[in-house]
């Protein structure tokens, strides 16, 4: 039986616990005074001496006498009975004073008791207690602090008492909770009045400064806890009184009174007069080495008043606009140790709240939520707005989010999406608590993306400079991805966005992450399928940058055939028509493929022979369809990198300045879901809707002259399933427009909630990206 655990929980058995826990609550009272409980404690001290000579059944004889209930203190009490008699010792000793120790405690004013032996030993006890008592008030504070010994001087009384002190004095606390101050304060006032007085110990004195320190309100504030009694302060001196001023003197008596004057005082004389105190020494009751360390750590710098536009809301915004801790952290060092600067733009960051955004209409579904084109009211610039649901509680911000924060922070290129800033849902602090906020990634507004723009036939016409200006963007881009050590795993049409200069933004990057060769294993399960590589699709873990030039390459004869090179519906129909065209993936040109995980379930039973060139020849440049091929290579270890690419003749011959600029529809914003909506009612025999972003919105509305809305979209030929991206069947099905109304003047700013019995997780079709390595 353990008898010194710091929190007394392993004191008593259950058995003796339990019965005097009971015991014990028949006792006390909780209006009961400290007092009582005093003088209940001298009764137990004397029962239990007696039960513990022989007479058990007496010691439950004072039932009747206390009172009816007690909290921890009586339990923690009472547990002790069952301890042996050197911890009962202890035990009583740390819960009386001495003086009451020595009224009550020893044993010796037991008058059912009159045999000599046992007086003796009771005086025995007495006296070993006392030296006991003496010895721990001189202990150094190390020793009386170190629990290590004190667990093994089991029958020392101070470390005992140490313990008992501060359950005593937090519990003490906790009444004064629960019943106000008047409770103890008294009660131990009284008790310890003549042993403080007499010992002076930081125990006896701290008692009743404890007291005074521990506020009703927190009963088990730690630092209004005393020191324990057999602790003794380094400073001893400093914390001694201070002497008392010296007696007014009187008159001087007149002559021939002298008898019957008492001769004057003197002064007090001490022997060791109190040093001053340290500079920079605050004192307190409760001054201890830790005090004085902490003393002597300097201030903090006092917090900074920072203006924020919103002075309302602006304790819901993630961070303060605070300068100085943007400039805190200027650089960003990734595993790899590349180090990012902190881009200058940063310092806008979370300067703004949802207040500040004027929501125009929905352009997009996402993975984790809607994105939104919006209008920032200070400035009049038009933004996405990325809301990140928090749809599970305990799933908290969605790691993908997090992901595409960090990364997007680190990366600044003029081919990659700007990430402006985050901000919350409008709603204070409380609410947030209370209520999931929405959060929104607040980024650069691009006008199209890809896949809107190759669906829109009627709209836009790309030449081949022009593709291959576009295509020498995303490369830019892709090269700066890999080279800053990051893999993008969604490259996309729908994920390349274009604005209205002819300008490429790669997007989206929640599914990327750092990547580091040979490093480790990563998912599987990434890059949507139509866009995945061989090496994915047979299950390789082990993949670098060359999974994202597959997804380019697959990108690159999309721009030229405006449909996707391979829409299979599963991973094998997939590899099935990437066999047609690439060749049949075999070891003798790919190697490493028999270690891959399906290699072997993935059993072709024709072999194809590669013919990339033939099939594209008449639909690209030559040099373009070289390129493709590079890119379109089956072997990842042989496939053409990003930066290699821009090398290549196709590529790197062309000047964008020397291409004529893109004619995309400025009426009209193309993004995936308003193509999607075009397509839906086109197939209904419904006349297609102007998206409103396209017109952004009431506030851009006169700006642009208003232009018939264009044909609808010849209808998909379902019968060929490969004839066009738009038969949909499998194809970013997860993207279900909303039906938003069209916009007319302002729209709310709190954007409208999804509809019902949609899946607010969108994924890729039909890969689910959801574990992440
Ligand atoms: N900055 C932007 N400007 C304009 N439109 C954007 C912007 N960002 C995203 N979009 C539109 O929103 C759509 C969805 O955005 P995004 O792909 O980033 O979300 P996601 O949740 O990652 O979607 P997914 O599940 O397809 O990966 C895009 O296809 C695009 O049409």
């Amino acid at each position: 039986m353990s008898s010194d655990s710091p929190d007394g929980s392993n004191l008593p058995n259950s058995d003796h616990s339990n019965g005097s826990s009971k015991r014990d609550a028949m006792e006390i009272s909780p209006g009961s005074s400290s007092h009582e409980r005093d003088r209940k404690g001298h009764r137990d001290h004397r029962e239990r001496t007696r039960s513990h000579s022989g007479s058990p059944s007496r010691s439950y004889g004072n039932q009747k006498r206390g009172g009816s209930r007690q909290g921890n203190r009586g339990r923690d009490r009472e547990s002790r009975d069952s301890l042996t008699p050197p911890y009962k010792t202890q035990r009583f000793r740390a819960y009386s004073s001495p003086n009451n120790y020595r009224k009550g405690g020893g044993g010796g004013r037991d008058r059912g008791r009159n045999d000599s032996s046992h007086r003796k030993k009771s005086k025995e006890r007495k006296r070993r207690d006392k030296r006991s008592r003496s010895r721990s008030r001189h202990r150094s504070p190390r020793r009386g602090g170190s629990s290590k010994k004190r667990s093994k001087r089991n029958s020392s009384g101070s470390s005992s008492s140490d313990l008992s002190y501060r359950m005593d004095t937090s519990l003490i606390g906790e009444i004064k909770k629960k019943h106000g101050s008047n409770i103890t304060s008294s009660g131990r006032k009284k008790k310890s009045g003549r042993s403080s007085r007499k010992h002076r110990s930081p125990s006896s004195s701290s008692s009743s400064s404890g007291d005074m320190a521990i506020p009703a309100s927190n009963g088990m504030n730690v630092t209004a806890m005393p020191p324990p009694p057999t602790f003794q302060p380094p400073f001893q001196n400093m914390f001694a009184q201070p002497p008392p001023p010296p007696l007014p003197r009187g008159p001087p008596p007149p002559p021939g009174n002298h008898f019957m004057t008492p001769p004057p005082m003197p002064p007090p004389t001490f022997t060791m007069p109190p040093p001053p105190p340290p500079k920079d020494f605050h004192f307190s009751a409760t001054t201890s080495v830790t005090h004085v360390a902490l003393s002597s750590i300097p201030p903090p710098p006092p917090p900074q008043m920072v203006e924020f536009p919103s002075s309302s809301r602006k304790d819901h915004l993630p961070m303060p606009p605070d300068s100085k801790r943007i400039t805190s952290r200027p650089v960003i060092i990734t595993k790899r140790g590349v180090v990012f600067k902190t881009p200058s733009d940063s310092d806008s960051w979370y300067k703004t709240n949802l207040t500040h955004y004027e929501m125009l209409d929905q352009i997009g579904e996402g993975t984790y939520g809607q994105v939104y084109k919006a209008i920032n009211r200070l400035t009049g610039e038009q933004v996405a707005m990325k809301r990140v649901r928090l749809e599970n509680e305990k799933e908290g911000f969605p790691i993908t989010a997090i992901r595409e924060i960090k990364i997007l922070r680190q990366l600044h290129h003029k081919n990659i999406v700007r990430l402006m800033d985050i901000v919350i849902d409008d709603i204070t602090l409380n609410e947030l608590k209370q209520t999931r906020a929405n959060f929104y990634l607040v980024f650069e507004y691009v006008d199209h993306d890809l896949i809107g723009l190759l669906e829109s036939k009627e709209l836009v016409d790309f030449s081949k400079e022009q593709i291959c200006s576009l295509f020498k963007q995303l490369l830019e881009g892709l090269a700066y991805i890999h080279a800053t050590g990051f893999l993008h795993r969604d490259i996309k049409c729908s994920n390349i966005l274009v604005n209205n200069k002819g300008e490429l933004k790669i997007a989206d990057l929640g599914l990327a992450r750092l990547w580091q060769k040979e490093s480790r294993l990563y998912t599987n399960n990434v890059i949507t399928l139509w866009y995945r590589p061989p090496e994915l699709l047979l299950g390789d873990e082990r993949y670098g940058t060359a999974v994202d030039v597959w997804s380019a390459g697959c990108m690159l004869g999309e721009l030229f055939t405006r449909k996707p090179l391979f829409n299979g519906s599963d991973p094998f129909g997939q590899l099935d028509l990437i066999s047609k065209v690439c060749g049949s993936p075999s070891p003798e040109s790919w190697p490493e493929l028999t270690e891959l995980t399906f290699w072997n379930t993935f059993k072709q039973r024709r072999s194809y022979p590669r013919k990339i060139r033939e099939e594209y020849e008449h639909l690209m440049p030559r040099d373009a369809v070289d390129l493709l091929d590079k890119m379109l290579t089956l072997n990842p270890e042989r496939r053409i990198s990003a930066k290699d690419a821009l090398l290549h003749p196709w590529i790197r011959n062309l000047e964008h300045a020397c291409v004529q600029p893109l004619k995309l529809p400025q009426h009209q914003d193309c993004h995936e879901m308003w193509s999607k909506k075009q397509k839906r009612l086109a197939r209904l025999g419904k006349q297609p809707e102007r998206s409103s972003s396209g017109s952004h919105g009431s506030v851009r509305a006169s700006s642009h002259p208003r232009v018939p809305p264009p044909p609808p979209p010849a209808p998909p030929a379902a019968s060929n399933p490969t004839s066009s991206r738009s038969n949909g069947a499998v194809h970013h099905q997860q993207h279900h427009a909303t039906s938003m109304p069209p916009v007319s003047g302002i729209r709310p700013l709190i954007p409208p909630a999804p509809p019902t019995g949609h899946n607010h997780h969108p994924v890729h079709q039909p890969f689910q990206p959801v574990f992440f390595k």
